[in-house]
């Protein structure tokens, strides 16, 4: 019986993965440039037990569809959007043991400045910092970073390792443990902080780091890409992995994947933690929780659905007779998400006015509706016959939804021995220590 790790999902913007649920009265997402927005639900899920608030990011607008960002804009999908890592900060401060992920693109920053910020925060949450690393998917992006194109997708993955291996080096290679001496007339030892001589296809590096060392030295890396190379990479470097999927079927496949290719990477597959995405919408009884639901779906928009959707998988869908079979194309966007209604699962086929209307509520995985122990069974299940360690828990609205996960299925994991009673202390890594 494993424990079930928790993390919750949010962006720093109205509409996160719940297209038009701004509407909803209870939504408070429009508060994002509130730091007491942030603050708050850092709180609440600290005190609730989550091991994380995890926070998505894109450097880029959703014009995919109907060839235009009007949509998107129109909808709040994703747009207006604050830089993630600005509130991580203030959140650390009014939090004992909450960890934050940040996500954060390796295709538009210089690694050597990244790898300084995150150190930075990793200081200043006193080690509970972790990083999303992505590889983006929005050509949007890339034209607005001055870059033309995006480079083709799984070039962007052999990039990304080459980042990884320049930040490595930054974060274990350059300084040594006990540099600093503050000592008589000397700071810092000179010997014992090192170039890393970095010399790549991408990237020239002499060294050396600036940061002196962190209580992590490097932030947890996290990443979310299941294509055939999105996995290779997730196998080489990811200490901990978002699925995301409509089935058990469709995420079993996902997680054995992943572990298989952590596996060929030389790794133990059991040290990679597992995180699925699924929306609880949960209340005091499956009564209330099934009104609470229909209430969400009447503020749900199909537009921004279809906005969302292209932009992930570079598929425009607008305009398509909504009874017609989705199908999976090759593209230079995202490839999993496609995939995870197409080609993961050839039993179940979705038609496009399907695939829109699931995500309505918490975008690409599953929504578990009912009372806090109807929800935490449904969880309970899905963890079991997925084979993943914990959820990435998308919001119908923020922060309510969070709110009655802690009061309605926190009790009930723990009750059911699924989560600790007490906060597990330490760093972020020592926190996911899995298994
Ligand atoms: C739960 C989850 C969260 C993700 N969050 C982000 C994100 O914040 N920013 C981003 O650019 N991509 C995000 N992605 C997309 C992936 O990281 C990846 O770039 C995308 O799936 C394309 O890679 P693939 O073709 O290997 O799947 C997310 C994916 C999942 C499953």
């Amino acid at each position: 019986m494993s424990r079930i790790h928790l993390n919750a999902f949010a962006m720093m913007c109205a509409g996160h993965q719940s297209p038009g649920l701004w509407r909803h009265p209870s939504d408070a997402g429009f508060r994002y440039t509130d730091l007491d927005h942030w603050t708050g639900l850092a709180r609440l899920l600290d005190d609730a037990g989550f091991d994380a608030l995890f926070l998505a990011d894109v450097l880029g607008v959703y014009d995919v569809a109907g060839g235009s960002r009007d949509a998107a804009v129109r909808a709040g999908i994703q747009i207006p959007l604050g830089d993630p890592m600005m509130p991580v900060s203030a959140m650390a401060a009014a939090t004992a043991h909450l960890g934050f992920g940040v996500t954060v693109s390796t295709s538009y920053e210089h690694p050597y400045a990244l790898a300084r910020r995150f150190t930075t925060l990793d200081h200043l949450t006193k080690g509970r910092v972790g990083w999303n690393v992505v590889t983006g998917y929005l050509a949007s992006a890339a034209a607005n970073l001055g870059l033309g194109d995006q480079l083709p997708h799984d070039q962007r993955y052999e990039q990304a390792d080459e980042y990884l291996e320049v930040c490595r080096r930054l974060w274990h290679e350059s300084w040594e443990d006990d540099a600093v001496v503050r000592s008589g007339g000397t700071y810092t030892d000179p010997a014992k902080v090192h170039d890393i001589a970095f010399h790549g296809r991408w990237y020239d590096v002499p060294g050396p780091f600036l940061c002196e060392p962190s209580p992590q030295r490097s932030p947890v890396i996290f990443q979310a890409g299941a294509s055939p190379r999105g996995l290779e990479f997730a196998g080489r470097h990811a200490e901990a992995v978002f699925v995301s999927g409509p089935s058990t079927a469709v995420v079993a496949g996902q997680v054995d994947r992943l572990r298989a290719a952590v596996s060929d990477a030389g790794r133990d597959p059991a040290s990679v933690t597992v995180f699925s995405q699924l929306a609880p919408v949960v209340a005091s009884t499956s009564g209330e929780a099934d009104a609470l639901y229909a209430e969400y779906l009447e503020s749900f928009s199909l537009e921004g659905a279809l906005a969302l959707f292209a932009g992930w998988t570079g598929l425009d869908l607008t305009g398509i007779d909504p009874d017609a079979p989705l199908r999976y194309v090759e593209s230079d966007a995202g490839r999993s998400a496609l995939a995870s209604f197409t080609t993961d699962d050839p039993s179940r086929e979705w038609t496009v006015g399907e695939v829109a209307r699931h995500l309505a509520v918490g975008g690409r995985g599953p929504v578990a509706v009912g009372s806090g122990p109807e929800v935490a069974e449904q969880m309970i299940d899905w963890i079991d016959g997925t084979g993943a360690d914990g959820f990435n828990l998308a919001y119908a609205v923020t922060p309510g939804t969070f709110a009655q996960v802690a009061t309605h299925v926190v009790p009930e994991l723990r009750r059911a021995g699924r989560m600790p009673a007490d906060p597990v202390p330490g760093t972020l890594r020592e926190r996911l220590a899995l298994r």
